[in-house]
C-alpha cells in the first residue's frame, strides 16, 4: 500500500517557509444533494488563517458519513454557508501559522478533525482541497510510524470512539457490545475498549465476511447479524455502543445500571446520543497506543482513492459497506 510522504517545501525559500497560492484545487458543492452536486474546481479560494489557526497543506483526507449527511442537507439549519468544501479529517504539513499559535511551526506533520463541532458551524473550507485552515487546538503531531493515509483515517472516528466510551463511563473490567464493529468508528472502538480502557469482554456485530476482522481487532465475541439477533442472545453488557442506529434494541441488552451510547438514530433512556467534539488533545493522548501498534488504523481495501475519484469514494462510503475508513490520497 502507498506510503504517503510530505510535499517538498518551495525551493526558493528557507526550509521552514512555504509559498502559499491564493487559489487551489478542491472539491466543492454550492447546493445540497447527491454526489453529483460535487464539482472539482481549480479556482477554490485558499482559506485565510486566523490568529489561532494554522494553514495545512493537505496530503491525505478521510471521508465520514457526516460529510454525505451534511451534503444531503440533513444539518442545514446549523451548517456553515454554502459553497462548501467537504472533509473533516486531514493529515498534512503546516505551511503557515497565525500569530497566537504556540505549539506548531511550518514543516510540522499534523493530523486532526478540522471542525470542533461536527454539526454546528462546521468549517466551510474542508480537507478535500489542497489547503485547509484549522485551529491549533484541533490538531496533533502525526506519529512518525504512521503514513499520511493512516493518520488521516483516524481523527473523527477515534475521537468519537474515545468520547463515547468516556461518556458511557466505560472502565477496566467492564463488558461492552459494539453494534457495527467493522465500520470506521466501531473498528477503533473495539481496539480502544480492549487496549486503552481494559475491557473484560468485547462483543461486536458485523456480517459474515467481517467476523474474523472483528476478532483480529480484539473482539472476544463476533456476532453475525445476518444470522443472529443480538437481542435474542443471553448476554447482557455493562455498556452498549451503538454505531448503526439500533438504539431501541440496544437498551434491551444493557445490564441494570449500565449505559447505552448511541451515535445515530432514535434512543430512549437509559440510552443517550452525543455528537463528537474535535480536540487534538485526544489524539495526543492516544499517540502512544498508535506509535506502539497497540491501536491500528483500519483502512478499507478500496482505499486510497486519488483526489479525482472523490465522487466514487463517496458513492462507496454511502453503500454502508465500508470496512474501516475510506481515505483520499494523494490530494
Ligand atoms: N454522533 C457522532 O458524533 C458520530 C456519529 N457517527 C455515525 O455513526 C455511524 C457509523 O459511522 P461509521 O463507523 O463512520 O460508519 P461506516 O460507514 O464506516 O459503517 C460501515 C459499516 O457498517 C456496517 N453495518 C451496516 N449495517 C449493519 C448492521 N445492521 N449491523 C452491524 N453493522 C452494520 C457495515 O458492515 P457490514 O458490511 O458487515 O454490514 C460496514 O462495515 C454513522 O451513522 C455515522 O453517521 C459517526 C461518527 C460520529
Ligand atoms: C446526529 C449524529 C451525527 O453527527 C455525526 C458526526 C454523524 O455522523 C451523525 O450522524
Amino acid at each position: 500500500r502507498v506510503s504517503a510522504t510530505s510535499p517538498k517545501p518551495a525551493t526558493e525559500t528557507a526550509v521552514d517557509t512555504f509559498t502559499v497560492p491564493s487559489e487551489m484545487k478542491g472539491w466543492v458543492y454550492d447546493e445540497y444533494g447527491g454526489v453529483d452536486v460535487l464539482k472539482y474546481s481549480s479556482n477554490v479560494t485558499v482559506p485565510s488563517v486566523n490568529d489561532d489557526q494554522v494553514l495545512v497543506k493537505v496530503v491525505a483526507a478521510a471521508l465520514n458519513p457526516v460529510d454525505f449527511k451534511r451534503r444531503l442537507g440533513k444539518f442545514q439549519a446549523t451548517d456553515s454557508a454554502l459553497p462548501t468544501v467537504p472533509g473533516y479529517d486531514v493529515a498534512g504539513v503546516v505551511v503557515k501559522v497565525g500569530k497566537q499559535v504556540k505549539g506548531l511551526k511550518p514543516g510540522d506533520e499534523v493530523y486532526g478533525d478540522i471542525s470542533e463541532k461536527a454539526l454546528d458551524g462546521p468549517k466551510q473550507s474542508g480537507s478535500l482541497a489542497e489547503y485547509t485552515a484549522v485551529e491549533e487546538k484541533l490538531l496533533a503531531l502525526k506519529p512518525k510510524n504512521l503514513d499520511f493515509v493512516q493518520a488521516a483515517s483516524l481523527p473523527l472516528a477515534i475521537e468519537t470512539a474515545y468520547e463515547g466510551l468516556e461518556r458511557a463511563g466505560f472502565s477496566e473490567g467492564k463488558s461492552i457490545l459494539i453494534l457495527n464493529g467493522a465500520g470506521g468508528v466501531g473498528s477503533l472502538t473495539i481496539q480502544l475498549a480492549k487496549q486503552v480502557f481494559g475491557a473484560s469482554k468485547v462483543a461486536a456485530t458485523a456480517s459474515t465476511s467481517k467476523l474474523e476482522l472483528l476478532k483480529s481487532l480484539g473482539a472476544d465475541l463476533a456476532i453475525d447479524y445476518t444470522k443472529e439477533d443480538f437481542e435474542q442472545l443471553p448476554d447482557k453488557y455493562d455498556v452498549v455502543f451503538d454505531a448503526i442506529g439500533q438504539g431501541e434494541k440496544a437498551v434491551k441488552v444493557v445490564k441494570e445500571g449500565g449505559s447505552v451510547v448511541v451515535l445515530t438514530g432514535a434512543v430512549s433512556p437509559p440510552g443517550f446520543r452525543f455528537v463528537v467534539t474535535s480536540t487534538g488533545s485526544t489524539l495526543t493522548k492516544l499517540n502512544p497506543y498508535l506509535e506502539s501498534g497497540k491501536v491500528k488504523a483500519v483502512i478499507d481495501p478500496n482505499s486510497p482513492f486519488p483526489i479525482d475519484r472523490v465522487k466514487e469514494a463517496f458513492s462507496y462510503l454511502e453503500t454502508g459497506r465500508a470496512t474501516g475508513k475510506v481515505v483520499v490520497y494523494p490530494v
